[in-house]
């Protein structure tokens, strides 16, 4: 199988239905011969034609019969350039977890230990308090 590297502009240059290259999982896939075949529709293909359209695919469930079809149409992999659209899981902009301030998540964590040792440790000191109230 071909495994030519596309940049995200060579693909967005086959944008039509003549002629529609997608992106899924950083893979180049040509569905030309495939858009009037789709059985989801001709449509969807076109809306996301010369795009990354990982979400799309994946939102749908495709089952693995439609994999291997898409293994058949595969072209090539897609290599990313500074500036391309990032891969689809992450949104443009979106802020990720460490510029967030990643200790937020570790603290919360760090919080439900420190109140679980709290609540283990009271629990302890009232049921040997029991128990010395029984044996005295
Ligand atoms: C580009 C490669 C794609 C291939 C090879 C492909 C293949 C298939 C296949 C074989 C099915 C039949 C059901 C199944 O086996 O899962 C299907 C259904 C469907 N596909 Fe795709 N698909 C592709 C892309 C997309 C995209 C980008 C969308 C966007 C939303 C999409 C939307 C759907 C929908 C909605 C159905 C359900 C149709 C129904 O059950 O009525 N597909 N696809």
């Amino acid at each position: 199988m071909a495994s030519k590297e596309f940049t995200y502009q060579d693909v967005a240059e086959h944008n039509t239905k003549k002629d529609l290259y997608v992106v899924i999982h950083d893979e180049v896939y040509d569905c030309t011969k495939f858009v009037d075949e789709h059985p989801g529709g001709e449509e969807v293909l076109l809306d996301v034609a010369g795009q990354d359209s990982t979400e799309a695919f994946e939102d749908v469930g495709h089952s693995d019969e439609a994999r291997e079809t898409l293994a058949a149409l595969k072209v090539g992999s897609l290599k990313r350039q500074a500036g391309d659209p990032k891969p689809k899981a992450s949104l443009p902009g979106a802020v990720t977890p460490a510029a967030q301030g990643g200790g937020s998540a570790g603290v919360g964590l760090y919080a439900v230990v420190a109140i679980g040792g709290l609540i283990a440790y009271a629990a302890y000191q009232y049921l040997q308090q029991q128990q010395a109230a029984q044996n005295a």
